[in-house]
């Protein structure tokens, strides 16, 4: 069944998801029934296509990757150019709308209102933006609940391994009293890298031509992007209103190489750590980089790869360890949303 997308963004992410449908249209849609088509994509710099009756793909990655911007996409009757996001939102056709502008890591916007408005149309949303999750996570869910619309934002943490739907779904039942691991792919890699010779600043350059860093890289070395997973894991896994100010926060920018070199003179690696845990009526919440044994798990979690661990009252403590960032992994992040979607189990 052929379901109506609209992308709020067409950076990496936005490019990522449409590499996948071109690439995979024909077995999403014979072996899963699911036919998903991008009507529109509104991006300030990069330039806004409308066709009602969807875009050519194709057509879209090549103009950006040719030029930087869609402007040398084809004209073709019926096309209209130039929107923004919310006259997608509101005069589009789509179903859905995919929101994958840049985090906002002070008031999450314009984010929060791209969600307010498609919600306020009858519009789904799927997003990797973490700002509206992390910052209006009740205030969203009630408004989709209200307008019987669907929202998904699997991607937020740990880009397109399942973080959220796996506890929610194979671990229901349980009572998480904590989630701890290594949620920020951008820092994971840069710590990995400085381990093996690179200067922090080269190592960041690579982890951004990678497409694993925010848009802000300060977000990602200052442990703000980490901060608001900790958040999020904390609402959506652990059923509590955790806040971002509840958070301490403390990055890696101050990591020297004498500090790595420390840390395997005593057998040990640094690792950026987030944890949120329950302390009776309380969540003690944290992100901070600490020096942990190499024989510990968490110390092989290298490169991009990011590691959580749920501490479960009955299936005890279970990890999940996958891609944390990156172009088709968390483009298969917002394509598993759309799919549960489009299959009413969202
Ligand atoms: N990259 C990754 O691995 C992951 C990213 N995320 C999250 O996903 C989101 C997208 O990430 P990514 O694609 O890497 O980011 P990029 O910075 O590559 O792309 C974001 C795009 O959104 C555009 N944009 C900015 N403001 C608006 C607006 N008001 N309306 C429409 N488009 C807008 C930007 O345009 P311009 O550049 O012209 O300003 C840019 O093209 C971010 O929120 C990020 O935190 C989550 C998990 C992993
Ligand atoms: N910048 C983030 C991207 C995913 O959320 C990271 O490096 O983890």
């Amino acid at each position: 069944m052929e379901h109506r997308i609209a992308l709020l963004g067409f950076g990496v992410v936005g490019q990522g998801l449409a590499e996948i449908l071109r690439d995979k249209s024909y077995a999403l849609r014979s072996g899963l029934g699911f036919d998903g088509l991008i009507v529109a994509i509104s991006d300030p710099m990069k330039g806004s296509l409308y066709h009602p009756e969807g875009l050519d793909l194709s057509q879209a990655l090549k103009a950006v990757k040719d030029t930087g911007t869609l402007d040398a996409y084809p004209d073709t009757p019926g096309l209209i150019r130039g929107w923004d996001s919310f006259q997608t939102i509101r005069e589009s056709n789509a179903e859905t709308i995919v929101e994958i502008t840049f985090t906002d890591v002070k008031t999450g916007q314009p984010a929060i209102d791209h969600c307010r408005a498609a919600f306020q149309c009858q519009k789904n949303v799927v997003m990797s933006n973490k700002g509206p999750v992390a910052l209006a996570y009740q205030e969203l869910s009630q408004l989709a609940k209200e307008k019987g619309v669907r929202w998904g934002y699997e991607g937020t943490v740990m880009s397109g391994t399942p973080a959220l739907r796996m506890p929610i779904v194979a671990l229901a039942g349980n009572e998480i009293s904590e989630v701890k691991g290594i949620l920020n792919g951008t820092t994971n890699y840069i710590l990995t890298k400085m381990e093996e010779g690179y200067t922090y600043e080269d190592a960041l350059k690579e982890a951004q031509s990678l497409g694993y860093a925010e848009a802000d890289p300060t977000s990602d070395v200052e442990g703000y992007d980490a901060q608001y997973k900790v958040v999020i894991l904390a609402n959506v896994v652990m059923n509590t209103p955790l806040k971002r100010d509840q958070v301490s926060c403390d990055g890696i920018s101050s990591l020297t190489p004498q500090d790595i070199e420390s840390a395997r003179s005593q057998g040990k690696r640094w690792k950026l750590i987030g944890r949120a845990r329950k302390e009776g009526e309380q969540v003690v919440a944290s992100v901070a980089p600490e020096m942990i044994p190499v024989t510990d798990p968490l110390a092989g979690i290298m490169g991009a790869t990011n590691a959580v661990t749920y501490d479960c009252d009955l299936a005890g403590p279970i990890t999940l360890v996958g891609a944390g960032a990156g172009r088709k992994e968390t483009g298969f992040s917002i394509l598993i949303d759309l799919i549960n979607i489009a299959r009413e189990q969202l």
